[in-house]
């Protein structure tokens, strides 16, 4: 049997150990426990977990359970008591903790950043500490402010408290991507921000990693917040252990148990709105027209095609007005005044955040955009209704990474296990499709 077959659907084309195809490396924390001195019950139980190249695993639980010792101990910020930690095919538990921070990038609330040293500086440091020339680190601080979304000239000498608490993060981020790590471990990282840049940030995450691949794990309160982002889901309960290890699709769908049910919270068919983008979307295309046309030569397109609107696109086809046939037959000409207030959604945003632009404009429709801002069709309440019933229909046909305990909670492990073949945790050492976990790259 190839390592392979116990890999999620989606990655098989990588193998337990990293895949050329993606700039991460796979994760395995085998039967890890931590346990604080003084402490009666462990903080994290004989933890095994798989985190597949290349993938975003998110880790959810309530407070106290165990998410961030479990992240600390992959980058040694704190030492695992038993087990191992394999990273590309190393067992990291015993390499010199220095070196291995160095090869991980780590992104806490609020980017962590030094305050006494300016946003340049501060994205320098692990490549100072590798030893690279100058020319080289000054190219690379640009670099990375640009694949941050902050204009280089102006923020690279900017001091982190001339900075918003979203810019913060943002060189948080490009801080921990400065030596190009394959694994990127990240802490509560957009807890210290509003809603709106929060959702801002997850979005210029999602962009960066469609980019780089790397492997992420996250720590987060928020359960829409993992679903938006994550491949796949860890919710843990107290000593980390494991309850549901899944696709948020899955989760979603089958919750393990009534504790996961909790966390998803109410309103799960509403939360298949943060799983699917505006791309997914069969999009409207409209009737568009130029400035400088005839507003007469439009109306009668409209009429031919019984629409009431058209889409106005300058040169570089963004969309700059939303005609009504009212509004045309009141013109002659049609001019290039950009209208600010049009509702628009990239294509990557969610049909959350599309629904949210609808109703904001009270129009049932928004105007997607592409690459550059250019214009690539509409969308409307409809079409969202639409995708979301058909992700049910085609919900769920994957297996999962492995993840188990080996701890004492069995309580916990009755309780998954309850939920039938399908849906419960490979406890007794298979994997969820039935393999071993000798097959799956989990090896004794
Ligand atoms: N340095 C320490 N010494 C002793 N106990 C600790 C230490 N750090 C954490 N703990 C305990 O270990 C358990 C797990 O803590 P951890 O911070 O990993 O949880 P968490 O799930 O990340 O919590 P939160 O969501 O509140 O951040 C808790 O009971 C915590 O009190």
């Amino acid at each position: 049997m190839s390592e392979n077959q116990n890999k999620p659907a989606n990655q098989n084309n990588q193998t337990a150990q990293g895949d050329s195809s993606t700039g991460g490396t796979a994760i395995l924390l085998k039967e890890v426990t931590k346990s604080y001195p003084g402490q009666v019950k462990a903080a994290v139980g004989g933890l095994t977990l798989e985190i597949p190249a290349g993938s975003v695993v998110m880790f959810v639980g309530p407070s106290g359970c165990g998410k961030t010792t479990t992240l600390k101990m992959i980058n040694r910020l704190i030492e695992p008591t038993e087990g191992q930690i394999i990273i590309n095919d190393e067992d990291v538990t015993g390499m010199d903790a220095d070196k291995l921070r160095r090869s991980i990038g780590y992104v806490i609330q609020a980017g962590g950043l030094f305050p006494h040293m300016t946003v340049a500086a501060n994205i320098a440091i692990v490549p100072k500490m590798l030893g690279w020339d100058k020319a080289r680190i000054t190219a690379r601080v640009d670099e990375l402010l640009e694949l941050v979304s902050l204009d280089p000239a102006v923020y690279r000498d900017r001091y982190p408290k001339e900075l918003s608490g979203g810019q913060q993060q943002r060189v948080g981020v490009a801080r921990a991507l400065a030596a190009d790590p394959p694994v990127l471990l990240m802490d509560e990282p957009f807890g210290a921000v509003d809603p709106i840049t929060r959702q801002r940030l997850q979005d210029e995450l999602l962009n960066i990693q469609a980019e780089l691949h790397k492997t992420i794990v996250c720590v987060t309160h928020d359960f829409d917040e993992a679903m938006k982002l994550g491949d796949w889901i860890a919710v843990f309960d107290e000593g980390a252990q494991l309850v549901q290890y899944d696709s948020p699709e899955r989760i979603l769908a089958q919750p393990a148990n009534e504790f996961v049910e909790g966390f998803i919270g109410s309103g799960a068919a509403l939360k298949q709105l943060s799983l699917q983008r505006v791309r997914d979307v069969t999009l409207l295309q409209p009737v568009t027209a130029s400035p400088g046309e005839n507003a007469s030569d439009v109306l009668s397109q409209l009429q031919g095609t019984g629409a009431k609107h058209a889409v106005v696109l300058d040169a570089r086809r963004r969309p700059i007005q939303w005609l009504s046939t009212r509004q045309l037959s009141r013109m002659e000409i049609i001019s290039d005044q950009v209208d600010p207030s049009l509702p628009q959604v990239g294509e990557s945003a969610t049909l959350n955040d599309a629904l949210d632009e609808m109703l904001v404009a009270s129009s049932g429709q928004a105007l997607v955009t592409g690459a550059r801002g250019a214009f690539v069709g509409l969308i409307n309440v409809e079409s969202v209704t639409e995708a979301i019933a058909a992700a049910r229909r085609t919900n769920g046909d994957h297996s999962a990474p492995v993840g188990l305990n080996s701890g004492t909670m069995a309580a916990v492990a009755v309780a998954a296990a309850d939920q039938g073949p399908d849906d419960a945790l490979p406890l007794d050492g298979d994997g969820p499709d039935g393999t071993s976990l000798e097959d799956s790259g989990v090896r004794s």
